[in-house]
């Protein structure tokens, strides 16, 4: 969708800002561009929309030239978000979000209800936020605008630099996590420059790092962490590359331990029974149609008459991930409710449990994988919620 031919950029000072830069990125793609400072990130993503042209190689864009496209129609179908947002100060949000649209020559009325529309996407209520100005947002809500506006004309791609800069790390990490199920829905063509490795590792479908000017490896997370391509790359993404790992390695059916079960309509009394039997401490408790009701320690149960409901019994299940998630996500909630396991649920259904032990297995299974060339298992980030 987005192909790089050979492309050089040497600005008329002479500085060389890259050279033989050349990937593709497929239709529906999030493909991050990660390096230091004055690599040419930022460069190679404004040669796409044109803002700047190159001095060698071309660029094409759904398999045109945009050395031979008109400028302005190019961007229309290329959504641009920039650090900050880019706002206009004196605009309200609403007229932010709706400017791409009046660009195009909407109506303002329908500019403005698909702008309403869009900020309602990105979880900003238009009736509260859409009247005021971009001086009275949060840096995170800035940024929610200005990806409601590159999306307002719904284009076919979007260019992303360092669209979560400028907000502190739990914002950010909530901004990635809201844009990749936003991003699940729309599934755009993204290039999205970033400084940060974690934040291109976590969010990338596959990651360009940058050296001076040049890529110096294209490929998927698991591969960079994995199986850096050079000792440039293995430096920059850290020694603590393993730690990395925990973001893009999914949780896995094959990960879980099956803790016993109890329903929420069985008497405490053979419950209790059952889990003398095997020496379990306690039960998962589901609900008649399989759905997560929650966990009964077997002390509770003994304490109880036997012949009250389990149900009844139950706490709520606090730690929890989904089939899918990132192991890092299932760590972090063992520490966050001091757990010794965590219950995993495909949609509402109970899956099993990850317990320490499981996850440190996923992760070596993640690394021998890596060693053998094996894909693994997709991270579904839409399961990554912000609670
Ligand atoms: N208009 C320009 N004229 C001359 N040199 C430029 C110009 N714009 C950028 N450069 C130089 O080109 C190189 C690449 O810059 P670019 O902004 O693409 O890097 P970057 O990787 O995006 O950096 P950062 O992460 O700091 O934004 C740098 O050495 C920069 O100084």
């Amino acid at each position: 969708m987005i192909r790089f031919e050979q492309v050089g950029k040497v600005y008329p000072d002479g500085t060389t800002a890259v050279d033989g830069l050349s990937f593709e990125v497929r239709e529906g793609e999030l493909v991050t561009l990660v390096g230091p400072s004055g690599c040419g990130k930022t460069t190679t993503m404004m040669m796409v929309n044109r803002l700047t042209d190159p001095t060698s190689g071309r660029i094409l864009v759904g398999g045109e030239d945009v050395a031979r496209t008109d400028p302005v129609r190019l961007r229309r179908g290329i959504g641009y978000v920039i650090q900050q947002g880019g706002l206009f100060p004196h605009r309200t949000v609403l007229d932010n979000a709706a400017a791409v649209p009046l660009l195009a020559g909407w109506s303002r009325r329908r500019a403005r209800a698909r702008a309403a529309e869009l900020l309602e996407l990105v979880g900003l209520d238009p009736d509260t936020y859409g009247p005021r100005y971009p001086g009275q947002l949060s840096g995170g809500q800035r940024q929610r605008v200005g990806v409601a506006r590159a999306l307002a004309a719904d284009p076919p791609v979007l260019l992303m630099d360092e669209p979560f800069g400028a907000v502190d790390p739990v914002v950010r990490e909530r901004l990635q996590s809201e844009f990749l199920a936003l991003q699940a829905a729309v599934r755009k063509t993204v290039l999205l420059v970033t400084h940060d490795i974690e934040e291109a590792v976590r969010i990338g479908d596959r990651i360009a790092v940058y050296g001076q000017g040049r890529v110096a490896q294209f490929d998927t997370p698991a591969a960079v962490l994995g199986t850096p391509a050079s000792d440039y790359v293995a430096e920059f993404v850290g020694a603590d590359r393993g730690l990395k790992r925990l973001s893009v390695t999914a949780v896995e059916a094959t990960d879980l331990e099956q803790p016993p079960v109890a329903r929420v309509d069985e008497p405490a009394g053979a419950v209790a029974a059952r889990l003398r039997g095997s020496g379990a401490r306690w039960a998962v408790v589901l609900g008649a149609d399989g759905a997560l009701h929650g966990w009964v320690a077997a002390r509770e149960l003994d304490a109880a008459g036997s012949a009250a409901l389990v149900g009844g019994l139950a706490r709520r299940m606090e730690a929890w991930v989904a089939l899918g998630a990132p192991l890092k996500r299932a760590f972090g909630e063992m520490l966050q409710h001091d757990a010794g396991w965590v219950a995993v649920l495909e949609g509402d259904r109970f899956a099993g449990v990850l317990t320490p032990a499981r996850l440190h297995e996923a992760l070596r299974r993640s690394v021998d994988a890596d060693a053998r060339g094996v894909p693994r298992g997709e991270v579904d980030f839409s399961s990554v919620s912000d609670a």
